[in-house]
Order: structure tokens, then C-alpha cells, then sequence
């Protein structure tokens, strides 16, 4: 089976030349195979955000390397990291960070042309996202004008518009309540098989983690 994410030996300390330096990871090992979606379980300040953050490009580890579909981009400048970052990784966050003056639908599509998409294309992709997502119906409504539910799942929608090979998702559902959470879930998990995406999601909920394919734990030292 092929890897879309491989990190080997990455290491990551806060504060390294400061008086009280934090280590988060300690050479960690993590591969995500091509279509696996795998649960990241840990205690609140073990190192999710930083260990997505690091497999999204969005920072870098102290050392080790970050393999993305088998290629190094460790070494990356700003401007390869952000290409790659458009073109290959989909986010999602516990709060949707949708932009509040644009329509549900301008919010997945906006992505969309900054990946030189055609307008008739990415407007296409847009309808039928919504429409698997079950929000057909409120394509023209903005953010406030959306329920939470409804707001992540545009969330899910606009990390999805490019197509990505790997999501990355930081508490997706954390922000929602119990109910309201495992229905967003069951959508998002239905979205991520019916495309075939990877993806790699931290959660609190040890039960939304036992459907996904593999969990893994995190101890804040990198085991
Ligand atoms: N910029 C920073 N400078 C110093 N310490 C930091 C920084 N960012 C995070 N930390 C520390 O690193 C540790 C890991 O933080 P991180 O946000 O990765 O944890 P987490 O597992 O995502 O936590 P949570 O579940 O609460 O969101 C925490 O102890 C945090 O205080």
C-alpha cells in the first residue's frame, strides 16, 4: 500500500534558547497509507496541533523528515510548501474559519480558483459537494446564517474542494454538541469514503476514533 504521509524521527521543542523550552515531539514515526483514515487520541497538550501542523507544512520540525506522496519537503522554501500545501492537504479545524462576507458556496469555491480551477468547473464541484453534504439549500446563506453543523460541514466542503490526497483535521467536531458532533462525523466520514481521501484527524472522542481505519496515541515525547 502506498504512503500519502510518512514522518520519520521528527522532533519538535518550543522555546529551545529560552529559560523553560518545551519538547513536544520526540522522533516521531507516523505513516498514512493512500485511502486510511487514522485517528490521532491524545491528552490536551500532548502535541496534535503541533504534529498537524507540521504535517500540513504550516511549520517545521527541529529534525526529521516530512514525506509527502514519497517526496522530501523538508527542505522546501515558503513558496514549494504553500504550492504543496494548495494542491495536496485539505483542513479542517474545531472552529470552520469560513470567511464571514461570503456565501457558503464562495467560501468552496474561492479555494478553488486560487488552484487555477475554471469558474464553470469549480462552481460544478461546489454544487455537488453541498449537495452530498446535504446543504444544497443554503448555498447563498453566509456563515451567520448558519447553524455550527451547517458551518462545518461548508467547513468540510471547502477542504475538500480541490481534492486533495491527504486531510488533515484538528478536533472537527469539537466545537459542537454530543449530537450534533456524531451526525457532522457520520457526514465527514461518508465524504472522506466516498472520495477515497486520506486522512489523519485529532480527536477528544475515543468513540468518533474507533471508526476510523488506525489509532494512534501521542504521549508528548513521541511514543
Ligand atoms: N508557540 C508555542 N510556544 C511554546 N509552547 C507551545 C507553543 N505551542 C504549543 N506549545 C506547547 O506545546 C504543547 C503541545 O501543544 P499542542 O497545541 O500541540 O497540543 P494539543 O495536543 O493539540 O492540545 P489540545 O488538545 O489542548 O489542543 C503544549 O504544552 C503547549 O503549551
Amino acid at each position: 500500500m502506498s504512503e500519502v504521509l510518512r514522518l520519520e524521527g521528527v522532533s519538535k521543542t518550543y522555546g529551545k534558547d529560552g529559560p523553560a523550552p518545551v519538547e513536544v515531539l520526540h522522533g516521531l514515526d507516523l505513516s498514512v497509507a493512500r485511502g486510511e483514515v487514522v485517528a490521532l487520541v491524545a491528552p490536551s497538550g500532548a502535541g496534535k496541533s503541533t504534529l498537524l501542523h507540521i504535517a500540513g507544512l504550516l511549520d517545521t520540525p527541529d529534525s526529521g523528515r516530512v514525506l509527502l506522496n514519497g517526496r522530501d519537503l523538508t527542505g522546501l522554501g515558503d513558496r514549494a510548501r504553500t504550492e504543496a500545501r494548495r494542491q495536496e492537504l485539505g483542513f479542517i479545524y474545531q472552529f470552520h474559519h469560513l470567511l464571514p462576507e461570503f456565501s457558503a458556496a464562495e467560501n468552496i469555491i474561492l479555494p478553488q480558483l486560487a488552484n487555477a480551477t475554471s469558474q464553470r468547473a469549480a462552481a460544478e464541484r461546489t454544487t455537488d459537494l453541498l449537495d452530498r453534504v446535504g446543504l444544497a439549500h443554503r448555498a447563498d446563506h453566509r456563515p451567520a446564517q448558519l447553524s455550527g453543523g451547517e458551518q462545518q460541514r461548508v467547513a468540510f466542503c471547502r477542504a475538500l474542494a480541490n481534492t486533495p490526497a491527504l486531510l488533515l483535521a484538528d478536533e472537527p467536531t469539537g466545537n459542537l454538541d454530543p449530537e450534533t458532533s456524531d451526525r457532522v462525523f457520520e457526514v465527514l466520514m461518508t465524504l472522506v469514503r466516498e472520495t477515497g481521501l486520506s486522512a489523519l484527524i485529532a480527536t477528544h472522542n475515543h468513540a468518533l476514533a474507533e471508526r476510523m481505519d488506525r489509532v494512534i496515541g501521542l504521549t508528548g515525547t513521541g511514543s
